[in-house]
């Protein structure tokens, strides 16, 4: 059988291209001209399974999705309590481009927003680093968390940095409160070719995994950053990542999340998931208008906002092997994660002879898991298995075996 998510994960992109609205962002030349028509959407597990669909190859600039991971960096080459002293972390209610300084401290409000990313990056390594290690800095620590070796775009960074004027004056008035230590152009220079570093999707969800696991990567199992920044870094998106949207966001989808002009959006849930979503036409606010509403589909059908309740995460999956049956037992309450490690255990599967699914210790489902638990059972028996389905308290539902052939064990 084949795992039914990409399937799904595709009908949200359908259903979602005739969005047509909003602009590609033009204030920095190079990105006016890319496809506006591209979409893509990218899921991976905390236990590093992704599921993408779309556009899944296209290349885009990560911009200030790159902010989150620049201001872990930071802490980790600084320590909190030197970063905190230097960027805030209120919400600033502003546009990504305001200069929002604390009036008593003169910080920016947080390290989302441009003047608190300029200051991160200024923090890189330490006090009058070299600008060209600072740049490496983060290009190899975002390879890391994606997984492979990431570039910088030559093209889009120059574009940017020949209008870089509005970022440039945030840095000389950051110099003069003494927030940047380090010569302006250069500190700029730098976060520019910082945004201007090339991902897919995938990047983005495996990165944002990265975080969501505390800083261990899903596939590779390398701690890349230590837990305390990666809470920190989480809970800064979910104060101020939607920039002027943010308090919106966090009440109506509930996935602290982060947005960059070139129109890519990432978002992480704890425990669970990190999201990676393109599509360059951004909303009035400069997040991409389609990658935002297929976060909006991806929380509503899969129960995943941030203050769902969870019960505990108890729930588990194991696969058995025997003579007359293969046994996949499902237990606790069961999630998305879990229920798309089923899938990925029934897709790996190469046994002919029956397949039971024993719920009989599970407490719950969530809505998504439940239909994705069915669905695996479905697949297998179109497969030309036959399907066995051990669920005392009617966990999965009343079913009816109209709609599910699959035969019922006491
Ligand atoms: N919102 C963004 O993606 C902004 C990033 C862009 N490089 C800038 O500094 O203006």
């Amino acid at each position: 059988m084949q795992t039914p998510i990409p399937d799904y994960l595709d009908e949200v992109l359908d259903t979602l291209r005739d969005d047509d609205s909003g602009a590609t962002a033009d204030y920095i030349p190079e990105l006016a001209n890319a496809n506006p028509d591209q979409f893509a959407l990218s899921v991976t597990t905390a236990t590093g399974g992704t599921y993408s669909a779309g556009d899944t190859d296209a290349e885009f600039s990560i911009q200030s999705i790159s902010k989150p991971f620049a201001y872990a960096a930071a802490i980790m080459d600084r320590g909190l309590d030197r970063v905190l002293e230097s960027i805030g972390v209120e919400p600033s209610g502003e546009a990504f481009n305001e200069l929002s300084l604390d009036p008593e401290t003169n910080r920016p409000k947080n390290s989302m927003i441009n003047a608190g990313a300029i200051a991160a990056h200024g923090l890189l390594l330490g006090e009058h680093a070299d600008p060209e290690e600072r740049v490496d800095r983060v290009l190899t620590l975002f390879s890391k968390l994606a997984g492979r070796q990431l570039r910088i775009d030559d093209k889009v960074f120059q574009s940017e940095l020949e209008t870089a004027d509005h970022n440039l004056a945030m840095a000389h008035m950051l110099k003069k409160y003494r927030i940047l230590t380090d010569d302006p152009h250069e500190v700029v220079t730098g976060y520019t070719r910082q945004c201007s570093i090339l991902v897919t999707v995938e990047d983005l969800s495996m990165m944002a995994a990265t975080l969501a696991n505390g800083g261990v990567q899903p596939r590779s199992r390398e701690r890349i950053l230590d837990a305390d920044t990666s809470r920190q870094v989480m809970s800064v998106m979910a104060v101020a990542g939607m920039y002027d949207g943010a308090g919106d966001w966090l009440t109506r989808v509930g996935i602290p999340a982060k947005s960059g002009v070139a129109g890519g959006l990432v978002g992480v849930l704890p425990d669970q998931v990190g999201i990676g979503a393109f599509s360059p036409r951004l909303d009035k606010h400069g997040n991409s208008q389609r990658a935002k509403r297929a976060f909006e589909r991806l929380s509503k059908d899969m129960g995943m906002h941030l203050f769902t309740p969870s019960n505990g995460r108890l729930d588990v999956v194991d696969v058995k092997l025997e003579t007359l049956k293969e046994t996949f037992t499902l237990q606790g309450n069961v999630h998305f994660t879990t229920a798309a490690e089923l899938l990925d255990l029934m897709e790996k599967s190469t046994a002919r002879n029956a397949a039971l699914l024993d719920v009989s210790s599970v407490n719950s489902f969530t809505d998504v898991a439940r239909r994705m638990a069915l669905e695996g059972l479905r697949r297998l028996k179109l497969d030309g298995r036959e399907v066995l389905l051990h669920d005392p308290w009617q966990m999965l539902g009343r079913v009816n075996s109209d709609d599910w052939d699959y035969q019922k064990t006491q």
